[in-house]
């Protein structure tokens, strides 16, 4: 390629499909290519119901109907971009390499239907983005859709994680006996040509991500490029993200398509991608980007063993992903700076890479994921926060690092900082290491059993590792335990003394305040529930105003640094001896001491 040729990266700006809403234009390419696949002349009808996403081409949904059958069936028509509409051979490649796939058992993804000339695709002049180029000849497919959700729509756990890994090792696997000529082709997207990715490190807004890019690059060449021949070689899929994974019924993976960015290159870069792309994901995202690449690489490797040389270089290939995917965001969006889907990776992705590469301390993380690769590791130990979300219980482990040894790491989520400083308290001495999540849980309706366990529930479902949550109740003995769990709402729209009026008329001022914890050591597992009560009354407030209703709770329980105060007026350690919460906790912390052992 002579210097001032556009790059194919350039020209696939360019020649982007650009049919968007106009259904008609497609509806004709269609019917005049498939129609014995859509059974056309026998009555069959087909509908496109709308455009999907897509970076380069374009996709949309279609439905089809028969008239043997009442059933629909629906099918993605995707349209290539113009650049790799020139090559029949990137086309061929990818439709033999889906079908190569879908013949496993295990595996299930996209095939394309046979068009009128025969041909698994066909051909028409379309509009692309650039006018000046347009209509440009682009390769239309029509592909058999797999029913499910992509996982970016998804709750994403470090157990979904896990099994994309497996699921991918099972792709490779496959793969290893796959050859087609059209595989060996240059790719920017290709991690082995990192260094290729110099050229477009102008197109990065700022100079401090120019050189965290640079830096980046540099570690490629000095440390992996001289390790090349040990890396194993095969055809990847190349891009395992959350889009491009569909999760079917009852969480399973129902399959995966876009063999676009395919080609032959190290077997590791597969692995590596989905670990960048898993740090992206929901899960990833709210600061566990260490363990959802973890946890991918934990059922990676569990299905298809990595080599030392491979395992070696783990750190810097993830990077060199999130690096490559940055920097072409930044090239896209300097090309089309109205195109909002360019977006959406680049900023979670700067931040990931700008933690992992200047934040974590690479032994950390080398050592981390030596303990991912360790068949005998608990998924659970795997599920901690990032080294660089604030760590309340720090200062309760003996190690400033996050601590991944033998001891459990729980995560106490809750919304309110004044509870995470009492149970900071109360747990102190635990045979566990506990981490707090900052989250606001929903406020659920029903009884305060209920509602703590379904909180608990919900949290595990987010962060898929161990949790404690706990839901607290101010219960009036002369309105049969109301508010009880809906005490928040009261306070917030009553106040003290709005609490106290509704007591008026009513003999019995006495209360009891209540705290259920809800204990889960992970998805899957039973959420084991504590119940602690102490008795009381409702008074006018007396006492600090700094922690919801503790002025209005007259403690009538323990000796006289607590009965007769109010939890405002004793001090926080009595209070922490003596009140629903503390009980509640303690039997948290009896059940851990005799389930550890
Ligand atoms: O020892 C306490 N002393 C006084 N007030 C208290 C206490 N413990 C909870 N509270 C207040 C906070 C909230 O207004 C309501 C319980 O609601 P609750 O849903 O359990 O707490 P929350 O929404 O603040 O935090 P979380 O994110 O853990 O659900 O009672
Ligand atoms: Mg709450």
């Amino acid at each position: 390629m002579s210097s001032d040729a556009p790059s194919d990266e350039v020209r696939r700006k360019w020649l982007k499909p650009a049919i968007g809403e106009n259904f008609s234009l497609l509806n004709d390419v269609l019917a005049s290519s498939f129609s014995t696949a859509l059974e056309l002349s026998s009555g069959g009808t087909f509908n496109i119901l709308k455009q999907l996403d897509s970076y380069d081409d374009e996709n949309f949904l279609l439905e089809h109907k028969t008239t043997m059958s009442a059933k629909t069936t629906k099918y993605l028509v995707k349209v290539h971009n113009g650049v790799e509409s020139e090559d029949a051979k990137i086309i061929d490649y990818q439709n033999t390499i889906m079908t190569h796939l879908n013949s496993h058992p295990s595996i299930n993804t996209t095939v394309p239907l046979i068009s009128d000339d025969g041909a698994p695709f066909t051909s028409h002049k379309l509009p692309v983005a650039s006018p000046k180029h347009s209509p440009a000849p682009l390769t239309v497919r029509l592909l058999t859709y797999i029913e499910g959700t992509p996982m970016a729509y998804k709750q994403v756990t470090p157990a979904l994680l896990f099994s994309a890994g497996e699921y991918l090792a099972n792709v490779d696997s496959s793969l290893d006996s796959f050859s087609h000529p059209a595989s060996e082709r240059f790719h920017a997207w290709d991690q082995k040509n990192t260094s290729s990715l110099r050229e477009f490190v102008k197109y990065i807004q700022t100079p401090e991500r120019q050189q965290l890019v640079g830096s980046v690059i540099d570690a490629f060449e000095e440390s992996v490029l001289p390790d090349a021949s040990s890396l194993r070689q095969g055809v990847l899929q190349s891009d395992f993200n959350d889009a491009n994974i569909i999760i079917g019924a009852s969480d399973k993976i129902a399959g995966v398509i876009d063999f676009g960015d395919s080609v032959k290159s190290w077997r590791v870069l597969d692995c590596t991608v989905a670990m960048a792309y898993a740090m992206l994901s929901s899960y990833g995202k709210t600061g566990h980007s260490l363990a959802a690449s973890a946890a991918f690489l934990a059922g990676f490797n569990s299905k298809y063993p990595l080599t030392p040389n491979e395992k070696k270089h783990l750190r810097t290939l993830v990077c060199c992903r999130l690096a490559c995917s940055a920097t072409l965001g930044a090239y896209s969006y300097s090309q089309d700076p109205a195109n909002k889907y360019l977006l959406l990776h680049a900023e979670p992705c700067w931040r990931t890479l700008e933690m992992v590469w200047n934040q974590v301390d690479s032994d950390y993380l080398t050592s981390f994921y030596e303990l991912a690769m360790d068949s005998k590791t608990d998924l659970c130990l795997l599920s901690v926060p990032d080294p660089t979300v604030p760590d309340h219980f720090q200062k309760l482990r003996s190690s400033t690092k996050r601590a991944f040894s033998d001891t459990k790491t729980i995560t106490f989520v809750t919304g309110n900082k004044k509870k995470l400083e009492e149970v900071q308290k109360i747990m102190d001495n635990t045979t566990a290491t506990i981490t707090n999540y900052k989250l606001d849980l929903p406020e659920l309706q029903g009884d305060p059993l209920y509602v703590s366990e379904e909180k608990c529930k919900l949290a595990v479902a987010e962060l898929g590792t161990a949790v404690i949550t706990e839901d607290t109740s101010l219960c009036f003995n002369a309105l049969n335990g109301m508010p009880g769990p809906y005490i928040k709402w009261f306070l917030d729209k009553c106040g003290h003394d709005g609490l106290n009026k509704m007591l008026d008329g009513f003999p019995d001022r006495t209360a009891y305040a209540q705290t259920v914890v809800a204990y889960c050591s992970g998805p899957g597992s039973p959420v084991h529930l504590f119940d602690g009560r102490t008795k009381g009354k409702i008074v006018p407030p007396r006492g600090p105003l700094d922690f919801g209703w503790d002025p209005v709770f007259e403690c009538s329980e323990g000796g006289p640094s607590s009965a007769g105060l109010t939890y405002a007026e004793m001090d926080k350690s009595v209070k922490n001896t003596v009140s629903h919460r503390a009980k509640a906790f303690q039997q948290l912390k009896n059940f851990l001491e005799k389930e550890s052992s």
